[in-house]
């Protein structure tokens, strides 16, 4: 079948069992993920005017690298699949693009050759390519993870196995999915000497993507180490604090109601997911031949005032805890104001918001709202 996205045309396959079986990947539900790639790409360049080298290094039907090529990237696009490899080869044809189209293993291709972008999106964990991304990447690593069931903590062990940290199933539960593997980048970055900064970042719909920009100087790889750190978690109060640094510190008895039911996480990223600049600019370089122009731009929004506190409230969560009934989040949120507590929504839902007021203090200021 045909898919216009973006101002270009592609030919992918009828996906039998969505985008499970024989046949090369397309999942039309990622269209919001490759439209915000190619905005954060136009962003990126210009903020880093020498970037023009861009590997698709999962390419499948090649529709990112496609879009990227369009957009005046020198792409590359790379599939172990040579059915994906024979699609990519067509579909940039059929647009009467230029751009590279190779068969490699992408952990082969990315020690072989440097890219000033590397874009990494698997089934499933980034990590087995992350060592590779970030060996030899110049400027960007983009990364989705689309297993955010052993991310958040769900599956705990699965967690633990692959992003080396302690994942908990929390009420915060995207959020730890994208500290957790912010984590993992960082750590990873390290081994090479790279330090990443995460310039944009969000959990959508069963994923979690990220745009991690790279400086590869041991100090900088140590400034990154630096913004590890742990949570401890109350499950019965849902209070939570966090601390920094590689050792855990984990608190036994909740300081606020007392019980022993506490968690530990970590290390998690614990410093900035985004960059509000970046985030304002890459709204800017949306336009209306992006299919979800006007979801990314909700997204960016929300995104561009989301506070850094490493973990988020769900006020309908709260309220039930409290026996309350939710009020309205304007009122709700204008309370903790008056209080004199920053607020922000976040990205994670609807009833979802940031503040480093604690759960009592949180508790005390909405009273009446
Ligand atoms: C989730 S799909 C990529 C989707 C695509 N980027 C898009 O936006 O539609 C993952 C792709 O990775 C490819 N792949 C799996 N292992 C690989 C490897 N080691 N090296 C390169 N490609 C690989 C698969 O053949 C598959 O086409
Ligand atoms: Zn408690």
């Amino acid at each position: 079948m045909r898919v216009s996205e973006g101002g270009v045309e592609v030919e992918v396959p009828e996906q039998a069992d969505e985008g499970i079986g024989d046949e090369v990947f397309f999942n039309p539900v990622q269209e919001l993920n490759r439209d915000l790639t190619v905005a954060a790409l136009r962003a990126y360049r210009d903020r880093e005017e020498r970037a023009e080298y861009y590997l698709d290094a999962m390419a499948a039907s090649g529709i990112r690298g496609v879009r990227a090529a369009a957009d005046g990237w020198n792409a590359t696009l790379a599939d172990i699949d040579p059915d994906a490899v024979e699609l990519c080869e067509r579909n940039l044809e059929r647009n009467d693009l230029d751009g590279e189209v190779v068969q490699r293993d992408a952990n082969a291709l990315m020690h072989e050759e440097v890219f000033d972008v590397v874009d990494i999106d698997p089934f499933g964990t980034p990590i087995p390519f992350a060592d590779a991304a970030f060996a030899n990447t110049r400027d960007l690593v983009c990364v989705t993870a689309t297993d955010t069931a052993p991310l958040c903590g769900a599956h705990f062990h699965s967690g633990v196995r692959k992003y080396s940290a302690v994942p908990r199933n929390t009420d915060y539960h995207a959020e730890m999915g994208v500290r957790v593997l912010l984590s993992a980048m960082a750590r990873t970055a390290a081994r090479y000497d790279a330090g990443v900064t995460p310039i944009l970042t969000h959990a959508t719909s069963h994923y979690v993507r990220t745009y991690l920009e790279l400086d590869h100087s041991a100090s900088d790889a140590n400034a990154a180490i630096d913004e590890l750190g742990h949570v401890y978690h109350c499950e019965d109060c849902l209070y939570r604090e966090h601390d920094f640094g590689l050792v855990a510190d984990p608190i036994e008895t909740c300081p606020e109601c007392g019980s022993e039911r506490t968690l530990t996480a970590g290390p998690l990223w614990l410093g900035p997911a985004h960059d509000a600049d970046f985030v304002a600019a890459v709204r800017e370089e949306l336009d209306d031949s992006m299919g979800t122009e006007s979801k990314v731009e909700r997204l960016l929004d929300t995104l561009e005032g989301e506070l850094h506190e490493p973990t988020h409230y769900d006020q309908h969560r709260l309220c039930k805890e409290w026996g309350r009934a939710a009020p309205a989040m304007d009122e709700f949120l204008g309370d903790l104001r008056d209080a004199g507590y920053e607020t922000s929504r976040t990205h994670y839902g609807g009833t979802t918001f940031k503040t480093p007021a604690t759960v009592e203090a949180i508790r005390e200021a909405t009273r009446d709202s």
